[in-house]
């Protein structure tokens, strides 16, 4: 009897559990953002310096009021861009850092951004069809780096890689999506970043 009611009360207690899939070119700072966001809840963390190149999953889980969220981390390479999609189907969210300080492959970003969430070459960016997973998902557009001189800000590269266009579309969408600048390295901005896409997930998830 007792183990029945402790059953039902772990039932009707357990928190709702969410993944956020956490991608952007190589050397965005995906995997140094989230080692940042373990050292922030006291969690075990890599040392920042000893990050190397992701190739396979880095992950994160973080409990809060609302829920628990698992953050994964995945390759940015080239040949690894084509396994994003095969998670969007699992994931409940999604982050795409950008390296604000690296102008030179911000139309990389472009490229990226346009075969990643569009239906349609990039050349045609006037009116965009976006993917249902972007349609469906909160997505949070990270520019990371904010502590670097060669930070460009958010207007500068919200024009040079068609974010703009994305977002406008966003607003017929049912979903949500943001920008904000952050700092893997120095936790600038990262708290408002995690509570953003936290609120948004769990919103959209009801
Ligand atoms: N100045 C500065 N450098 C950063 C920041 N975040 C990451 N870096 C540096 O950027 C480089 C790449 O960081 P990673 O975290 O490995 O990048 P990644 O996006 O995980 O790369 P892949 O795993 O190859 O997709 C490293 O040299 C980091 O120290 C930041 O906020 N500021
Ligand atoms: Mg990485």
């Amino acid at each position: 009897m007792y183990s029945l009611l402790s059953g039902l009360y772990d039932y009707l207690t357990q928190k709702p559990s969410y993944k956020i899939l956490v991608c952007g070119l190589d050397n965005s700072g995906k995997t140094t953002l989230l080692e940042q966001v373990k050292k922030m809840h006291g969690q075990k963390y890599m040392d920042f310096k000893k990050i190397t190149s992701t190739i396979g999953l880095n992950i994160c889980k973080l409990e809060k009021s609302n829920g628990e969220f698992t953050l994964w981390d995945v390759g940015g390479q080239v040949v690894l861009r084509k396994l994003w999609e095969k998670y969007f189907n699992e994931a409940h969210g999604l982050i795409f850092v950008i390296d604000g300080a690296d102008d030179m492959r911000l139309p990389e970003v472009k490229e990226t951004l346009h075969h990643v969430f569009t239906t349609q070459p990039s050349h045609d960016l006037e009116s965009v069809n976006t993917t249902t997973a972007f349609d469906q998902l909160p997505v949070l557009f990270l520019l990371n780096k904010q502590d670097s001189k060669g930070f460009k800000g958010v207007d500068f590269v919200t024009e040079r890689t068609n974010l703009g266009h994305l977002l406008t579309s966003a607003q017929r969408r049912n979903s949500e999506s943001m920008v904000m600048a952050v700092s893997a390295i120095d936790t600038q901005g990262i708290e408002g970043a995690l509570a953003w896409i936290m609120a948004a997930v769990s919103e959209s998830s009801k």
